[in-house]
């Protein structure tokens, strides 16, 4: 069996060269107006090569979110294969935000669609919802590392919703959400220099102080931009896993399209905002 470098480490390594940002794609029907487009698969397309031509080259990671394709139908799948494609040709690793989770056994079939090499839709790394129980998620564990790939398991996300189910506390103390960090630090267990399996946790979720977010994992961290929380908040939240956060900036940077110069300001603008208040971490 061929053996692929593992995301973890070819993460650290992008991380190392570019800085820690992640552009979102994200193309809301309401982008795609701001920006003079079509609602429709033309204006997708468009849309998204575009920030693919504006900044996949630069930033460390980019996050296509799978919903605004999905809802094109194939039409729409389709674009996505291409600007996952284009994206990972141009030097960035690609998560696929697609947040799939379902009972081990169908589990099975999502990881072929993203984590199989030869999959048309074969990203770096896709992020799954834990809570049919992290055991159910095993069979994209095993593909991905098969294939060189990564996880980002929703531990504690941006969204006001998420602590009725992420802080609820368990038999055994601990809340839901520090219960998948401490699966996450098992599976990273002994990897060098950083596991393929992260958290997503939002840059909006305020004091983390409780939570132990040393996994030796990626920390995807949304929520930079649009929905409130700055590169300055980062340290505060993140503490001493400060070197390990990737934030997700999407509209915050796609508002400023379609000029491929703005864009492209724009991502570096918060990539030097990111970078200095990670400062030496
Ligand atoms: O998994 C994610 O990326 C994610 C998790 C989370 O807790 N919160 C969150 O906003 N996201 C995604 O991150 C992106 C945030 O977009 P902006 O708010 O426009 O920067 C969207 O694609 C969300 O679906």
């Amino acid at each position: 069996m061929t053996s692929y470098e593992p995301f973890g480490a070819r993460l650290r390594r992008a991380m190392d060269e570019r800085g820690p940002l992640c552009v979102g794609i994200d193309p809301h029907a309401s982008l795609l107006a701001e920006w003079g487009l079509n609602d429709d698969v033309a204006g997708l397309e468009r849309f998204s090569r575009t920030v693919v031509e504006a900044v996949a080259d630069r930033v460390a990671v980019m996050k296509p979110q799978s919903a605004f394709f999905e809802r094109f139908g194939s039409r729409g799948v389709a674009v996505l294969e291409k600007v996952v494609q284009e994206a990972r040709a141009a030097g960035t690793l690609v998560v696929m935000d697609a947040k799939r989770g379902d009972i081990g056994s169908t589990m099975a079939g999502y990881a072929e669609a993203y984590l199989h090499k030869d999959a048309p839709l074969f990203s770096d790394a896709l992020t799954v919802s834990p809570y049919l129980g992290y055991g159910s998620l095993s069979p994209a564990v095993v593909l991905a590392r098969e294939s060189g790939a990564g996880l980002f398991v929703l531990a504690l996300t941006s969204n006001p919703e998420g602590p009725e189910v992420q802080h609820a506390v368990r038999g055994d103390g601990r809340t839901v959400g520090a219960t998948m960090l401490a699966h996450l630090a098992a599976e990273n267990a002994g990897e060098e220099p950083l596991g393929s399996f992260g958290a997503v946790v939002g840059a909006t979720v305020g004091d983390l102080s409780s939570y132990d977010l040393a996994i030796n994992g990626p920390l995807l961290a949304p929520g930079v931009g649009a929905q409130g929380a700055t590169p300055a908040d980062l340290p505060k939240v993140f503490g001493p896993a400060l070197g390990n956060v990737v934030p997700n900036v999407s509209r915050g940077v796609l508002r400023q399209g379609p000029d491929v110069g703005a864009l492209r300001a724009s991502a570096e603008r918060f990539a030097e905002e990111i970078r200095a208040a990670v400062g030496g971490a």
